[in-house]
C-alpha cells in the first residue's frame, strides 16, 4: 500500500508505465534514481553492515579445480537471502515493499500486455549478492531457462560513483535481437527489471571492486 511509503501515487503511476512499457517492448526495463539518495545511502549501509557481519555466504565457486578451492582461491559472488524483517535489514524491507506494489500493480494495468500473461502471486527473499572484486564474475546464464516460476528479475544496485574501469557491467543478450547487448552499468540507486526466462541470456563482468545488488524473483 501507498501510505508509509513516502512515495506519492503520481511517483508511483509514472514508474509503472515506464516499467510496463518497456517490459513489454524490450523485455528490460532501468529506472534510475529509484528511491533517492537519502534511501539508498541507507540501503548501502544495512548492505556493508551485513557483508561486515560475514553472513555472506559464496554463491559459486569461481574455479573448478580442486587445489585452486584448496588453495582458497578468488571465490566468486557471496550472498545471503533476507525479508526485510531482520536486524540491519529494514531499508531493505522498504525497498522490497516498494518493488511488491510496482510488480503487482504493473500486473494489472490496464495496457499490461505481455506483463498480463502472467499472474503474479508471489516472490523469493530478497537476495543480497557481492561480488569481492578481483574479476568475479558471473558466467553467461538464463536465470530461468527451464520454468521454475520466476518470471520477472527485479535488481537494484548500489555502487556509489561507478566508473567503467570498476568492471562488473550486466550484460544482457535479449534473445529476439541478437545484434544488440544491453550493457547496464550497475550504478548506485539504479532499478533493473527484466523477464527471467530464455528471452534474457545475461552475465556479470568481471568486476575490479566490491560490488553490491539486491535482486527479488517474482514468481508467477
Ligand atoms: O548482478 C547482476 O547484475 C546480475 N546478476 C545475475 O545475473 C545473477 N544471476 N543469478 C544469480 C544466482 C545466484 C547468485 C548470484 C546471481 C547473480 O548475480
Ligand atoms: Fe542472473
Amino acid at each position: 500500500s501507498l501510505e508509509g511509503s513516502g512515495f506519492s501515487e503520481e511517483w508511483f503511476t509514472n514508474i509503472l508505465q515506464d516499467v510496463t512499457k518497456d517490459l513489454n517492448k524490450y523485455g528490460v526495463c532501468v529506472v534510475d534514481d529509484f528511491l533517492g539518495e537519502e534511501r539508498a545511502d541507507r540501503i548501502l549501509e544495512e548492505v556493508r553492515t551485513l557483508h561486515s557481519l560475514g553472513v555472506m555466504q559464496a554463491g559459486q565457486v569461481v574455479s573448478q579445480h580442486v587445489q585452486d578451492q584448496a588453495r582458497g582461491k578468488i571465490r566468486g559472488d557471496k550472498i545471503t537471502w533476507v525479508t526485510g524483517d531482520e536486524p540491519h535489514c529494514s531499508s531493505i524491507g522498504q525497498l522490497v515493499n516498494v518493488v511488491d506494489y510496482i510488480v503487482a500493480k504493473a500486473n494489472k494495468h490496464y495496457d499490461a500486455g505481455k506483463l498480463a500473461q502472467y499472474n503474479i502471486t508471489w516472490r523469493t527473499r530478497a537476495m543480497v549478492a557481492c561480488y569481492p572484486g578481483c574479476d568475479t564474475h558471473y558466467v553467461k546464464h538464463v536465470d530461468n531457462p527451464n520454468g521454475d516460476g520466476r518470471c520477472i528479475t527485479a535488481i537494484y544496485y548500489l555502487n556509489k560513483n561507478w566508473t567503467p574501469n570498476d568492471g562488473g557491467v550486466l550484460r544482457i543478450y535479449p534473445e529476439n535481437c541478437s545484434d544488440i547487448i544491453a550493457s547496464i552499468n550497475p550504478c548506485f540507486d539504479r532499478m533493473l527489471f527484466f523477464w527471467s526466462d530464455r528471452r534474457n541470456p545475461h552475465e556479470v563482468m568481471p568486476a575490479k571492486i566490491v560490488r553490491y545488488a539486491i535482486t527479488v524473483w517474482y514468481l508467477d
